[in-house]
């Protein structure tokens, strides 16, 4: 990589009820000092302004799921859910996806309700951009600790808002509640958002960064909640398991609690890293919590020509 990342967008409101993203961003389009840097155009934006209104996820189907070719291609038109036309616009203003047009950068600012911390999600391990600059964060938040989530997976990756970018990254910070504001998990989030942007400065600036190794968890496996025939879930996440986000779950530990009190355990393989435990969002989409594996990737170096 050689090009300077020149144009950055940070992306609030894909979920409307997800506070710290949406008040960030609505904060720096007031005002945008904080997150200018020499060299960089930083543009903060609300990307589903109804969900933002009505303080919901979406309203007819969710953002982050919406970026696939076939939605980004269809004749637009208002017949067409409200979040497809949407993508659709925000495809052509920071897009379009793949094309050599499209943002150097975004930035999409989540929330979650799982035990998660400062998460950072990667889409693509071999994004050598992204993994210099996640390496940079990790480096700059230590002794916090900021885990790498990589959703690169044939069947579990999504389409999300941040893939019309050339390097998409997710900021996914909890535990938080929906529709809640925790001034813990809103600084955190404008901390690691403030490394990310020098980081962007230092390189636009002709600073190398050498070849380094990033530590990330490799979603694996979605688990879903036990459910009877109808469809009913009939265990909870259990004690032993919730609010353990990236701690080792192995083969024999419990998992779920039916509401009669009997455990029910893991029984993978070999020990695995749950995240996304009890996200209130994934209740509709059949998952518990994602099962990922610890992995390490190689970044080489990069700097501008
Ligand atoms: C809780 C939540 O919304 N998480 C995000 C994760 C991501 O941005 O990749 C989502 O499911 O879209
Ligand atoms: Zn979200």
């Amino acid at each position: 990589l050689s090009y300077p990342a020149r144009r950055v967008a940070i992306f609030g409101g894909t979920h409307g009820n997800e506070m710290s993203g949406v008040t960030l961003v609505n904060l720096w389009i007031q005002n945008g000092k904080e997150i200018q840097r020499k060299g960089v155009e930083t543009k903060p934006f609300i990307t589903n302004p109804r969900a933002v209104e009505k303080c919901t996820r979406y309203v007819d189907t969710d953002l982050n799921r919406a970026f696939t070719t076939e939605n980004l291609s269809a004749p637009s038109g208002d017949d067409l859910p409200y979040e497809v036309q949407r993508a659709q616009q925000i495809n052509e203003t920071f897009g379009p996806k793949g094309s050599p047009e499209a943002y150097d950068v975004i930035f999409d600012l989540h929330n979650t309700t799982s035990n998660m911390g400062c998460t950072l999600i990667l889409e693509s391990s071999k994004d050598h951009f992204n993994l210099q600059m996640m390496h940079y964060i990790k480096k700059a938040i230590a002794p916090d600790s900021c885990p790498v989530l990589l959703t690169e997976h044939p069947l579990l990756k999504y389409s999300t808002s941040r893939s019309v970018a050339k390097h998409p990254i997710g900021l996914e910070v909890g535990p938080q509640p929906q529709g809640v504001l925790r001034s813990n998990i809103f600084e955190s989030m404008r901390l690691v958002l403030k490394h990310a942007l020098d980081f962007i400065e230092l390189f636009n600036e002709g600073l190398e960064f050498p070849p380094c190794t990033v530590d990330v968890f490799r979603v694996s496996e979605k688990m879903d909640y036990p459910r009877d025939t109808n469809g009913n879930i009939i265990a909870m996440v259990h004690p032993n398991l919730q609010d353990c986000d990236w701690e080792p779950l192995n083969p024999g530990d419990p998992m779920f609690q039916t509401f009669d009190g009997t455990t029910i355990r893991y029984e993978g393989a070999g020990t695995v890293y749950p995240t996304f435990i009890n996200e209130a969002a994934y209740y509709e989409k059949q998952q518990a919590f994602v099962t990922t594996r610890r992995e390490t990737l190689a970044a080489g170096a990069i700097k501008k020509t």
